[in-house]
């Protein structure tokens, strides 16, 4: 049974991040979760999150459903690049998306959630569709959505058609050919550690000459900015008036005023171009004559990840075949 969901950006403003209904339990419980492939735990705010941390999130009570069974003796804990985190219990029960179901799937129940999570009202959990050995469940590492209802699908894929400051979506089991134009081009994919690892093959600067280079990094879903080397942004940077790596913001910033270039990535023979559109991030604070740039240095990060800056670029196909290899394709 194939689904398409709703990929729904949670800030009409800038990009933040994107959720996606989904419901769990008997009778169905809807929450809003935010689907990211640089992870492998489906956690939720839960009857067992405490108050004091609870903001307005929807939260999933399994208490309340029929179907839902308690994994004793089960728990986890995981931390995200930018330092949030969360720890619990887990659940399995009834979890559907777009129409695909999965009737025993693995739902990590919040005890703790970190300040950054309490404070995104919108963000009701995440459902990780990185690879299932990145799962932090103990002492079982448990599947994710996309590994237990890949039997299910026509297809053993997932596609991410994300887009700028509106609505995109994420189809489960088929390709959809009307969201793409030209050809899908298929790259590697390393497994190890659990990331949907690929490596692009060079990037360019506006309409300036393309760079061969071999930039390995992950397709990250769940990462608001994209993080490419030092040399890259550096180049890129240079070309606007102004932009400077700040440490007092944290990154590149630059006059919200300046012309800013497309960036252009290689997958493969082909290429991806992010609109200078995209790149320009937000504004610091509303108002603030300063930019916060798209783009971003991974030199202290140890890893380049391509996040929803890239992604919202292309349409994105996840195969999750043996072995699995990942499709980008213009839109
Ligand atoms: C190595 C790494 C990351 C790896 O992933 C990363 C990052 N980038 N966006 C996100 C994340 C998001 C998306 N996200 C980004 C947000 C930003 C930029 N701002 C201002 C707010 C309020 C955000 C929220 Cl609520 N959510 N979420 C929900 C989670 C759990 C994230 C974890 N890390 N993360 C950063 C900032 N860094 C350095």
């Amino acid at each position: 049974e194939n689904g398409s969901a709703a990929a729904i950006p949670i800030d009409p403003r800038f990009d933040i991040a994107y959720v996606t209904p989904v419901t769990i339990g008997t009778p169905p419980q809807t929450l809003y979760l935010d689907f990211d492939t640089g992870s492998s735990d489906l956690w939720v705010f839960s009857s067992h999150t405490p108050e004091s941390q609870v903001r307005g999130q929807r939260i999933y009570s399994p208490e309340k459903s029929s179907t839902a069974k308690l994994l004793a003796g089960h728990t986890w804990s995981i931390l995200y690049g930018d330092g949030s985190g969360s720890l619990g219990n887990v659940y399995t029960d009834n979890f559907t998306v777009g129409g695909v179901t999965v009737t025993s799937q693995a739902v990590q129940t919040a005890q703790q959630v970190s300040y950054s999570f309490t404070s995104q009202s919108e963000i009701h959990g995440l459902v990780g569709l990185g690879f299932s050995t990145l799962n932090t469940v103990f002492p079982n590492g448990q599947l994710t959505f996309f590994d237990n209802a890949k039997s299910t699908l026509d297809s053993p894929v997932f596609t991410a058609d994300l887009k700028w400051k509106k609505e995109g979506t994420y189809d489960f089991g088929f390709i959809d050919e009307t969201k793409y134009t030209g050809e899908i081009t298929y790259l590697p994919v390393q497994t190890d550690p659990g990331y949907w690892t690929f490596t692009s093959s060079g990037y360019a600067v506006g309409d300036g000459a393309f760079h061969p280079a071999s930039i390995v990094g992950i397709a990250d879903t769940g990462t608001s900015l994209t993080y490419l080397p030092a040399e890259v942004v550096t180049s890129y940077w240079g070309q606007v008036d102004g932009a400077v790596d700040s440490d007092y913001y944290g990154g590149y910033v630059f006059p919200c005023s300046s012309k800013l270039p497309s960036f252009t990535f290689g997958v493969g023979p082909a290429n991806i171009t992010i609109p200078a559109s995209y790149i320009n991030y937000a504004q610091i604070t509303e108002g603030s004559p300063v930019c916060f740039g798209g783009l971003q240095s991974s030199s202290w990060l140890g890893v380049n990840i391509w996040g929803d800056v890239a992604l919202k670029a292309a349409f994105v196909v996840f195969n999750g075949a043996n072995p699995p290899t990942i499709g980008w394709a213009k839109k």
